[in-house]
């Protein structure tokens, strides 16, 4: 029996690292926000429901159009929520298609929205990787190019690191002054 593991934590957290050190440890890691973005590309039913929810601004050439739609779901919490709507349960459905395909015993699924979708109630157990509002603030900033007020936008959109503290056990400190792999593989050992 496969045993799903999910990894989740704020905006600039750190979920991708984790991600790829478990992938280069071996294990399959299926990311959400990649898949939730192939599948805004490929999805001719999802496509018209984000175009008539948005506007034509939604997709230029055939693109996904991310800054205004980040722009508009992210001050605007309605916008956000019917988005949310049409976009997770085509990645629930994919994630489990995905699952059902791998061979390993163990595989992680990595999404920034367990906890507030209550999606986390489905999973063996969850990863939280955690940060300080400041240090994920400086690496959004550097990473994503974002002002503050857009990124505090996000992370308005996202429960509170220390709620989020109080829904599992499994736990990886990442403010950079703790080594990740270690803390990584003692977890894959309680897990
Ligand atoms: C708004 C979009 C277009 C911005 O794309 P962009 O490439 O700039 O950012 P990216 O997708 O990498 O997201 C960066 C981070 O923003 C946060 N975030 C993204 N979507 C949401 C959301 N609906 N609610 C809260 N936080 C979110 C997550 O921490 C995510 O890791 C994109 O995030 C999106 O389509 N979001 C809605 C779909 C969704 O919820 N995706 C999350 C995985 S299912
Ligand atoms: N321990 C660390 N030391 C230095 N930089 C780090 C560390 N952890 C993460 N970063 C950097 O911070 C940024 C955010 O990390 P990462 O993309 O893994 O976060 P995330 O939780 O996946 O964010 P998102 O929710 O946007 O997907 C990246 O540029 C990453 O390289």
């Amino acid at each position: 029996m496969t045993k799903v593991i999910g990894i989740t934590g704020g905006i600039g957290s750190g979920k991708s690292v984790v991600s790829k050190i478990l992938q280069l440890i071996g294990y399959p890691v299926y990311s959400s926000d990649q898949r939730a973005k192939e599948i805004m590309h490929e999805d001719q039913k999802i496509i018209q429901q984000l175009t008539s929810l948005f506007g034509n601004q939604a997709y230029l050439n055939k693109e996904l159009n991310r800054p205004f739609i980040a722009s508009q779901i992210f001050q605007d919490d309605s916008k956000r929520i019917q988005m949310n709507q049409i976009v997770h349960p085509a990645v629930r459905a994919d994630f489990k298609r995905w699952t059902e395909n791998q061979v390993s015993h163990l595989v992680f699924q990595e999404s920034a929205l367990l906890f507030e979708t209550g999606n986390y109630k489905a999973f063996d157990g969850v990863i939280l990787v955690t940060a300080s509002e400041k240090v994920r603030l400086e690496r959004i900033k550097l990473r994503d190019n974002l002002s503050e007020k857009e990124i505090r936008g996000r992370f308005n959109s996202q429960m509170l690191e220390e709620e989020k503290k109080k829904l599992t056990p499994f736990v990886i400190y990442n403010n950079g002054d703790v080594f990740l792999v270690p803390q990584i593989l003692d977890l894959l050992k309680r897990i």
